[in-house]
């Protein structure tokens, strides 16, 4: 199974396109009002429309209520849902019921005890993503630019698709899947000029990197 490479937290028509044609199997667009790559709906819409049927269209969610989740599932039209935040397993089952999308739940790793909810997310989640945990006060739980401890997945034993994140660019990303076979790669800051300033090159690069460990993925 070929490696899929997202390419997080994009905002402009230019930046899309240029995910979109260097071959991005997934492009996210975040919903969450503290990130600098947050989108409002009108250009959800826009960019939904544009990036159908070309990508997985991904939302990235913070705890959002149902009204939220209504508006962007309304405007977006996503392929799956991405729940970067506290979200509970009885959560993750209420939103897939009401929703009716597959989900990606986030799950912040720093030591291997972060693992713990694995089994519980695993059992109502489609897909796991693997992200550094914030430090303490941030700003937003992700999109940070800061790596986690690989290793931490090493003896990983897991039936669902995962991904990760966490301080991924062109230069580390083949590290991070040889020691995590993750199935799927996921970047935003790796990709930028400045935080919410998607950068072409970057893009191009990253996603010409990812190809290139395609050998090394196992699931
Ligand atoms: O990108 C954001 O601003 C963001 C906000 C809230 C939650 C998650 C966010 N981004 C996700 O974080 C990871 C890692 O990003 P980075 O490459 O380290 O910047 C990735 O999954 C983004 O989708």
């Amino acid at each position: 199974m070929p490696l899929l490479v997202k390419i997080c937290g994009l905002s402009t028509r230019e930046t899309l396109d240029v995910a979109l044609d260097a071959g991005a199997d997934m492009v996210g667009f975040v919903f969450f009002p503290p990130s600098p790559r947050h989108i409002g709906l009108e250009v959800a819409r826009d960019l939904g429309s544009r990036a159908k049927g070309r990508a997985v269209k991904v939302a990235l969610t913070v705890d959002a209520d149902d009204a939220t989740l209504e508006n962007i599932v309304e405007t977006l039209r996503p392929d799956i849902l991405q729940l970067h935040g506290k979200e509970t397993t009885a959560r993750l089952r209420d939103i897939k019921q009401k929703f009716g999308l597959p989900l990606m739940k986030a799950l912040p790793v720093e030591t291997a005890a972060d693992l713990a909810p694995l089994p519980g997310y695993a059992s109502v989640a489609d897909r796991i993503l693997f992200d550094a945990r914030a430090p303490k006060g941030a700003t937003r739980p992700g999109g940070l630019g800061a790596p986690f401890d690989w290793h931490v997945l090493e003896n990983l034993d897991l039936a669902l698709p995962y991904m990760v994140s966490g301080g991924l660019h062109a230069d580390n990303v083949a590290e991070a899947v040889s020691v995590t076979r993750a199935g799927g790669v996921d970047v935003s800051s790796g990709v930028e000029r400045s935080p919410g300033v998607k950068d072409p090159e970057l893009i191009r690069a990253f996603i010409r990197a990812a190809r290139a460990t395609q050998e090394l993925m196992v699931r």
